[in-house]
């Protein structure tokens, strides 16, 4: 894992950062910095801009303003959308998920049998597995490929107690080894789910209160 170019650098640094979506104003004024072994737990409801934060740490759209922008490269990012192509098989999607990503070529024996421990079935159309199926699928990088960091978009959605409490294993691994989190969740973190900081989004009415009074 390339967790950051010095033991200190922290693998995301942001400040001042400003979200907005069709102009109008998501979120204002963050500063998140998050070291090796750190778990944020972005929250707020529905709309805030949780995913569109995300989305922006993983550098997929630029802040609509910020004072300054580290961005790690090593990521993850595990959106909420599964993005599997659904005529395939789930052996096959694991090898495309993890050859866009350029993450090394892993034997298809070692995919299969990681998509078995985790009771995912191949040999068939995803389109035909269940939801939770399909979110252990997409999750499957996470355990197959180191990255620093990773972000994380409703990961839990779908998934079963026993697969709540693997990906909260696998997460304090993770972070034990160096890696950082930055995760949504509607739920409470599951139990061994490591974490360090809330970060909870205002709506934006608050939000632009926050921006004119920075800006007045
Ligand atoms: N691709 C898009 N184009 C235009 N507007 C969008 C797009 N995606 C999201 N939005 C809008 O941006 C706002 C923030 O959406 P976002 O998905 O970031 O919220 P969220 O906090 O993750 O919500 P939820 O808890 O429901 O998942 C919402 O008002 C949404 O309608």
């Amino acid at each position: 894992m390339n967790t950051a170019t010095s033991a200190s650098a922290p693998l995301l640094d942001v400040r001042g950062w400003v979200g907005e979506r069709n102009g109008v104003l998501l979120w204002g004024l963050i500063d998140l910095t998050v070291r090796s072994g750190d778990v944020v737990h972005v929250q707020g409801p529905n709309g805030c801009g949780k995913t569109t934060l995300l989305r922006t740490l993983a550098g997929l759209r630029a802040p609509s303003a910020a004072q300054s922008s580290a961005l790690c490269a090593d990521v993850w990012w595990i959106g909420h959308a599964n993005a599997l192509a659904d005529d395939l098989d789930a052996a096959l999607n694991l090898a495309l998920l993890l050859g866009v990503a350029a993450a090394p070529a892993l034997p298809a024996t070692v995919l299969k049998q990681h998509l078995a421990a985790h009771g995912v079935p191949l040999g068939r159309p995803v389109r035909l597995l269940s939801a939770g199926q399909r979110r252990k699928l997409a999750l499957s990088p996470l355990a197959l490929a180191p990255r620093a960091l990773w972000l994380l978009d409703e990961p839990f959605d779908a998934l079963d107690t026993a697969a709540c409490s693997a990906l909260a294993d696998l997460a304090a691994r993770h972070v034990a080894a160096g890696g950082g989190i930055v995760l949504t969740s509607h739920q409470p973190l599951p139990e061994g789910f490591p974490l360090s900081q809330k970060l909870t989004l205002s709506s934006s009415i608050k939000a632009l209160q926050l921006l004119n009074e920075e800006y007045s």
